[in-house]
């Protein structure tokens, strides 16, 4: 598989690298991001994989997620991918909506006309891109782990529950636990995979959980004056499903933050850091 370089910048003493190459999975081309820090020569490294929230691409947390100087210290890779297919003969122009269609592809393959062919935000997440991913860069496959924002949150999260043995940590910020229950998520698990209920529950964090998923533990921020709180995040329900299963589960309510990537990067390093000591060794 290849791929061409868009752009490369030292940064901490690593390289910020942007990368962009045509996707079997979404039929389009792809853009992501990559930070690799100092290393030896030879190093095979962790990889922690960061899934951005609704109108994002690779470019809202390489620029204003403030990762780098954590990932250098801690030695980890840093991969953003993009959030949805894109380009021309792509459907779902975000002109009709923020949340649904472009920048807002939910982690999932769907299987609704006109989606099919290219949203596959599922297969491209978990298969295509790591297999590129590793023939491209100093990664140790056997330490991954995967964190996100919102409807990135949503994903890393349901990824790393249904690959136990892949991730080795799981963590997010503010993420979507329920979509089968709010209305970002009805809106996109109907527009992406139909009214198909249990199809839903596969994409669905408190729903894999119920149904028998776990992940040995779940590091969680949210701000308290997040606007998208009580509506669509509900973190109360990713509380009491933990609780119910035994997952432990670090909750942390965050007095004054926001949605925003001010919330993000005040809390980046902390979850870094608590990867980091799951990727050691
Ligand atoms: N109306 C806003 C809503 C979009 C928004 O807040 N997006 C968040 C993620 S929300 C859940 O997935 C985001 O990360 N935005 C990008 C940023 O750089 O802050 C809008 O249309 O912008």
């Amino acid at each position: 598989m290849t791929m061409q370089t868009v752009s490369l910048n030292m940064s901490y003493g690593g390289t910020q690298g942007v990368y962009r190459h045509a996707s079997r999975e979404t039929g389009t081309d792809m853009t992501f991001s990559v930070y690799v820090p100092p290393h030896t020569a030879g190093a095979r490294l962790p990889v922690v994989w960061y899934l951005s929230g609704l109108t994002c691409t690779h470019a809202n947390v390489t620029e204003k997620g403030e990762f780098r100087s954590a990932c250098a210290a801690l030695g980890l890779i840093f991969v953003a991918p993009d959030t949805s297919p894109r380009g021309e003969g792509v459907p779902g122009d975000r002109a009709n909506a923020y949340d649904f269609g472009l920048g807002a592809g939910f982690y999932v393959d769907a299987t609704q006309e006109p989606f099919a062919r290219n949203y596959r935000m599922w297969s491209y997440i978990t298969e295509e891109l790591p297999k590129l991913v590793a023939e491209n860069f100093p990664v140790d496959p056997n330490r991954q782990s995967i964190l996100g924002h919102s409807m990135g949150g949503h994903g890393a999260l349901t990824v790393a529950l249904r690959h136990p043995g892949r991730y080795r940590a799981a963590s997010a910020f503010a993420p979507i636990v329920a979509p089968s229950q709010v209305p970002w998520g009805i809106k996109a698990l109907g527009g992406y995979l139909g009214d198909i209920r249990q199809a839903w529950r596969k994409h669905d964090t408190v729903a894999l959980i119920e149904d028998g998923a776990r992940v040995s533990d779940l590091l969680v921020d949210y701000g308290d004056a997040d606007p998208f709180l009580t509506e669509q995040l509900r973190p109360e329900l990713l509380q009491a499903a933990c609780e119910k299963a035994r997952i432990p589960l670090t909750l942390r309510r965050q007095p004054g933050y926001d949605h925003s990537y001010y919330f993000i990067s005040t809390f980046m390093s902390d979850h870094l850091r608590w990867h980091a000591e799951r990727l050691k060794g």
